[in-house]
């Protein structure tokens, strides 16, 4: 451990390894994947740059899936699986360490200045070992409860925001840029359980170095496309690598400097004989045997896919809600009746709420905030539909086209919460929508994403009437790794609803 005083460790897993089933004699009357349809390189380009998929990839999942069927190889050699039948096939015999692929991207810069990897980067019985210490404390329900007080501390000052932001505004309720806003409260509230620390991005002036913070974030994501997109001789002569490597360092050395702040106050009270008590940061730090350069890389990964994809997935739902005021009504009427219009809900509260629940499900369902996810089968031949793959086949997960087959998901373009509630309906199949990923590889932030997005959308609907801008018009979703909107969003945030008036004149005054 960075720091000791004699706690037991968590020691490496002893799972004992499953010995690779051997394929049935029945293996030689599978096809091959030379019989499968082939998207050629020059078709996937044409309709990139032409036809202007290149920023609509998930879009193209559709039209791929009309033309070629629910499996095929697309243009760089991944076999694309478009049908949650077949899906569910592969994910079912998954390695015992899955693993997503090439990750070079984000590993290159630890490679030049000797950081670790975390849990998105790492591979093997490694990842595995880093997989069993991280998911402690978060994975499970009950352990993402105990962070409900602090999301409901950064949710109160998201709230003391958007009031500040509509009373700007000259209708005296409009909020520009939803998603920026999120953002905000998505770093803030992953911040305050990783670090243990408050930022300060909800406040009216953001703290400096938070400001350069979000700056490298912003800077390391934003050069990714290029960098990933030229060759690696360009690097030397265009600005691209230098400026997303800066951007990882601003990243590492934030993070870097807010760990060893608490390492130090750990080692104060343990010099001290006290008792050491705290949140994530102090787990990973007092009571397991990562090393300090392990602890950077996991909280920075866990840092970097925390914030996109809850702020987004919160984006999307306000829009979907705006523009469907019965389905915002319906949930209203569950938030308001549920608890005493004084009462703040908790972590237990909020996780009942079938409603509130289906409403998030069912946005994660028409905008996946990772459209598309994969699995890299290393170790050994895998058969699905009816076809075998040799070892070392990627393999791409088409979600966005699965969230919309309508024969898993009737009327799949209707924002629809209601497929989701459990009140005898026929439940559609769980493979068609997997938005947090499946299996030991799954979302290791799962149930403290869904945490937040219950509590502040618990409390902003029990608030406001949220409306659309007519200006606004229809958004649509674009690929920027993860799904974004094309344009920004701004939403009326109307007349605080009376039931919520007491509670603000509580918590506020
Ligand atoms: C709406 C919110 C979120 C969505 C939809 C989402 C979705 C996903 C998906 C699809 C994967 C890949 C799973 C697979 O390959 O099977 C993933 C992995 C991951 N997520 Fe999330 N995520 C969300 C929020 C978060 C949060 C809040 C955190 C951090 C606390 C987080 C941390 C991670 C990490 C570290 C991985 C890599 C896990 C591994 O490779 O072992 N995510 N997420």
């Amino acid at each position: 451990c960075p720091i000791s005083r004699g706690q037991a460790c968590i020691r490496g897993v002893g799972r004992t390894s499953t010995t690779p089933g051997a394929l049935s004699a029945y293996q030689d009357k599978l096809r091959t994947m030379e019989d499968l349809p082939h998207v050629r390189q020059l078709e996937l380009l044409y309709r990139m740059v032409f036809q202007g998929f290149h920023n609509r990839l998930h879009e193209l999942q559709i039209l791929e899936k009309q033309l070629y069927g629910p499996i095929y190889v697309s243009g760089f050699k991944v076999v694309a699986v478009n049908s949650p039948q077949l899906l569910e096939e592969l994910l079912r015999k998954d390695q015992k360490f899955p693993s997503r692929g090439d990750m070079t991207l984000w590993t290159e810069y630890r490679d030049m200045s000797g950081l670790g990897y975390g849990p998105f980067t790492e591979e093997g019985e490694r990842w595995y070992q880093l997989r069993a210490v991280l998911n402690k404390r978060m994975l499970h329900p009950k352990d993402s409860a105990q962070y409900g007080g602090i999301i409901n501390e950064v949710v109160a000052d998201f709230n003391k925001r958007i009031r500040y932001l509509r009373q700007l505004s000259p209708t005296g309720d409009l909020v520009p840029d939803v998603s920026k806003e999120f953002y905000m409260f998505s770093l803030e509230g992953i911040s305050a359980i990783l670090f243990e620390t408050r930022l300060g991005c909800l406040e009216e002036e953001i703290p400096a170095g938070t400001g350069e913070f979000i700056s490298s974030i912003a800077q390391m994501f934003s050069y990714s496309m290029p960098v990933a997109a030229l060759p690696k001789w360009s690097r030397s002569l265009l600005p691209y690598w230098r400026r997303y490597i800066a951007g990882w360092e601003g990243i590492f050395s934030f993070a870097k400097t807010l760990i060893n702040k608490k390492m130090e106050d750990i080692q104060q009270r343990l010099d001290k004989d006290q008792d050491v008590q705290g949140g994530y940061l102090t787990y990973l730090l007092s009571y397991t045997q990562m090393s300090a350069k392990d602890v950077y890389a996991s909280i920075t990964e866990l840092l970097l896919a925390g914030v996109d994809t809850t702020s987004n997935t919160l984006t999307w739902t306000l829009y979907q809600l705006s523009k469907n005021p019965k389905v915002q009504d319906r949930l209203y009427e569950e938030v308001s009746t549920s608890l005493p219009a004084d009462q703040i809900p908790t972590a237990a509260e909020v996780t009942r709420l079938p409603y509130l629940r289906a409403v998030i499900r069912e946005t994660l369902r028409m905008y996946p905030v990772v459209p598309m996810n994969g699995r890299h089968m290393t170790e050994r031949p895998v058969s699905v539909g009816g076809y075998l793959f040799p070892e070392k086949t990627s393999f791409g997960f088409s979600h966005y086209a699965m969230s919309y087959d309508q024969d898993v998901f009737p009327e799949p373009f209707t924002f629809k919460p209601e497929r989701w509630l459990r009140d005898g309906r026929q439940k559609p199949n769980p493979f068609g929508s997997i938005p947090f990923g499946f299996g030991v590889r799954g979302c290791v932030g799962r149930r403290i994403a869904e945490l937040e997005m219950y509590l502040v959308l618990f409390q902003l609907i029990r608030q406001f009437e949220v409306k659309a801008n007519p200006r606004t018009g229809d958004l649509k979703s674009i690929n920027r790794t993860v799904l974004v909107p094309d344009k920004k969003l701004n939403l009326h945030f109307a007349g605080i609803r009376t039931e919520s008036f007491c509670l603000f004149l509580k918590t506020f005054l």
